[in-house]
């Protein structure tokens, strides 16, 4: 969901002066869900624009989800008075649980590939991107949502004990790889 009456899709990436498509329309290519699981609100009048990450129950990053999260950022990239990102969880207590291990377990390893590309866009789009980006962490964001926090700018966490965040991934001996 963009709320911002359907502008950018009228628009073409030129007239931006900001680099976009081919991601965007790989992702787009991808993403056959309906349900939206990410919602963007962006003010006019200050230039940012606030991300809900809204995947009930824990915001885990699906393909679906990732595509979604990625063709928004990108929407917002593209436009040129979008100067500034918050990134937020709509879900209560959680900001994001990282990826969805149902998206790796039993999956051919296409399917792993094609997820773990996803993966990647999601945090190089991120730590790419043109505009000031702030994770507003208002719940546990374990490993994958500790990643997507990482790679905002700034980040603010909530000052609650019974969140955590970290890359809860090492207490299983599995190491973030080293590129
Ligand atoms: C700046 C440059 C950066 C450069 C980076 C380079 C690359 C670095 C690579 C980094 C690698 C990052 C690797 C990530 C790996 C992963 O993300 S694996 C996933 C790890 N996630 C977890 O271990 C989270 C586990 N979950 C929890 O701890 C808790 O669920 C929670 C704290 C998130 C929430 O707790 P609570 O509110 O009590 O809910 P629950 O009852 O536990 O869960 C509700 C519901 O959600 C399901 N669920 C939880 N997590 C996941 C998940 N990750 N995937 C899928 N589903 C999940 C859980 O099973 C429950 O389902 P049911 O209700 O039982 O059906």
């Amino acid at each position: 969901m963009y709320a911002r009456s359907g502008l950018l899709s009228q628009r073409s990436c030129s007239s931006h002066g900001r680099e976009c498509a081919t991601p965007v329309l790989a992702a787009q290519r991808r993403n056959n869900s309906t349900a939206t699981k990410i919602a963007v609100e962006f003010d006019q009048s200050t230039g940012v624009a606030v991300m809900r990450l809204q995947g009930p129950p824990v915001n885990s990053l699906s393909l679906d989800f990732l595509t979604e999260l990625c063709i928004n950022v990108e929407k917002l990239e593209m436009d040129k008075n979008c100067r500034g990102l918050i990134l937020t969880s709509s879900q209560p207590k959680v900001f994001s649980a990282g990826l969805d291990i149902m998206e790796i377990y039993g999956k051919s390893p296409e399917r792993c590939g094609e997820f773990w590309r996803a993966v990647q866009e999601m945090w190089l789009k991120l730590y790419g991107s043109s505009m000031v980006t702030i994770a507003a962490i208002n719940g546990s964001s374990p490993a994958g949502g500790c990643l997507m926090s990482m790679t905002c700018d700034y980040r603010i966490m909530a000052d609650n004990p019974r969140y955590s965040i970290g890359l809860n991934e090492t207490q299983l001996g599995i190491v973030a790889p080293f590129w």
